[in-house]
């Protein structure tokens, strides 16, 4: 097993101001376009984690070059070239994004991941791509990975169909590369709803600040046409998902938590926490930084979470030690994610004294006094961070791997402890 982390306990409200890191959806977006680009690029302040560096991986190996300084990444495009291999990891990012981008290399490029990023849904993007005319061999299981990518130089492109209803990354993956096909691409979904669709919005947003044309006036239907994308010089937001456990600490203590730079507008799903967390008590000021302050209960909550599914273990932490139930629906995606994180987080929660039970598409959590423990994290960043809520209030909790929050926010265990310092030193 993996070596346990005890996770602090306060007796006392937390007061603290947390800075965070770049967003890992803006910044492996914004890497992805800028090795498209016709022209360099520069990102400000991206996230350095586990996720950005295997992006940065995959597009230096073909081809792409990314001279990357601690707070300011210069990516020059280049002619993406085959022969070569795509380590992803656990990052949904680089095993849905980065193969669009590999057909339009010279060459073969064979991808693989971590063990259970090969249980990770991945064939709707596979069968797009070779409805558009790219030549892909499965060697993996029902469509997943490994795969390899026989680029042959260009794309046609062309119209497609999926059901983009496992992950909204599915379509994301081929309006980021779409662009550069002969014929661009559209897209269509059909299915049930597409989750996280904020994260598509996303897309859109920062296609069209690097010049393409994306038709999304037809509900689940995108149409890009094809062109040049722009080099562009741009600061990455904070990653407003990974505020999540430290705005919690605000709410589960009674404190006050400040995240400096919360972006005024954003398609960053983490934006609202501002609702969610009012919502479970907390009094929220968006200035230029958000402030969470907690009250002197926390609430249960009723929540459709499907455009925010990856809020879900922390708001489960907050949940389990709120004064009532909360059913947190819309979230059945999440069995493909990182792990089956409703599975997961009722087994970690319920080993812990609660009772939580799973639904065909949640979470219902009744809170119950809870006790120390193991809590495993099975190797999912955010079920490490809402180990680290809980124990906030739990005494005894122990996290197991608290490492794996490398996964986007290497420095967690270090923030988690200075967020908690200063509130000694208040
Ligand atoms: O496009 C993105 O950057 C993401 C989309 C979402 O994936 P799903 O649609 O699979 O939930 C989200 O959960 C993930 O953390 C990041
Ligand atoms: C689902 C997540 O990640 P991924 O980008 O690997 O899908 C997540 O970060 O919560």
């Amino acid at each position: 097993m993996a070596p346990l982390w005890p996770a602090p306990t306060v007796s006392e409200p937390v007061r603290a101001t947390v800075r965070l890191p770049g967003s890992k959806s803006v910044t492996n977006r914004a890497l992805i376009l800028a090795a498209l680009a016709d022209s360099p690029s520069v990102l400000h302040k991206p996230l350095v984690a586990r996720d950005t560096r295997l992006m940065a991986t995959a597009l230096r190996v073909l081809g792409t070059g990314i001279d990357a300084q601690e707070d300011r990444w210069l990516v020059t495009p280049a002619a993406l070239d085959g022969g070569s291999h795509v380590d992803c990891g656990l990052a949904g990012t680089v095993m849905r994004f980065v193969p669009p981008v590999a057909a339009l290399a010279n060459g073969d490029v064979s991808f693989d991941g971590d063990p259970h990023a090969r249980e990770r849904p991945m064939d709707a993007v596979i069968n797009a791509m070779r409805a558009l005319g790219i030549g892909i061999s499965a060697t993996g299981s029902r469509g997943r990975l490994p795969f390899t990518v026989h680029g042959t130089g260009s794309v046609p492109g062309g119209e497609v169909t999926m059901d983009a209803s496992a992950s909204s990354q599915f379509v994301t993956a081929l309006l980021l590369a779409g662009a550069r096909y002969e014929q661009g691409v559209v897209v269509k979904h059909t299915g049930k709803p597409i989750p996280s669709t904020p994260h598509i919005e996303m897309t859109l947003t920062m296609l069209r600040e690097r010049g393409v044309r994306v038709d999304s006036s037809v509900p689940n239907v995108w149409r890009v046409r094809p062109g040049t994308l722009h080099g562009l010089e741009t600061v990455i937001e904070p990653d407003l998902s990974n505020a999540a456990p430290f705005l919690a600490a605000a709410l589960v203590t009674g404190g006050s938590v400040r995240v400096p730079d919360w972006p005024e507008s954003t398609n960053q799903p983490g934006d609202t926490l501002r609702d969610l967390l009012t919502r479970m008590g907390a009094t929220c000021v968006l200035d230029d930084g958000l402030t969470v302050d907690g009250g002197s209960v926390v609430h249960g909550i009723d929540a459709d979470l499907h455009d925010v599914g990856e809020l879900t273990p922390v708001l489960a932490a907050v949940a389990a030690l709120a004064q009532d139930t909360s059913h947190l629906r819309g979230i059945a995606h999440l069995r493909g994610h990182e792990t089956d994180r409703l599975k997961a987080l009722a087994t970690e929660i319920n080993g812990l004294g609660g009772d939580v039970v799973q639904t065909s598409d949640g979470l219902t959590i009744h809170p119950r006094p809870l006790h120390g423990g193991v809590f495993h994290s099975y190797d999912d960043h955010r079920m490490a961070q809402a180990g680290a809520v809980l124990g906030l209030a739990v005494p005894g909790v122990q996290v197991e791997n608290i490492a794996t929050t490398a996964k986007t926010l290497p420095a967690f265990p270090e923030m988690w402890a200075a967020m908690l310092e200063m509130e000694r030193a208040a």
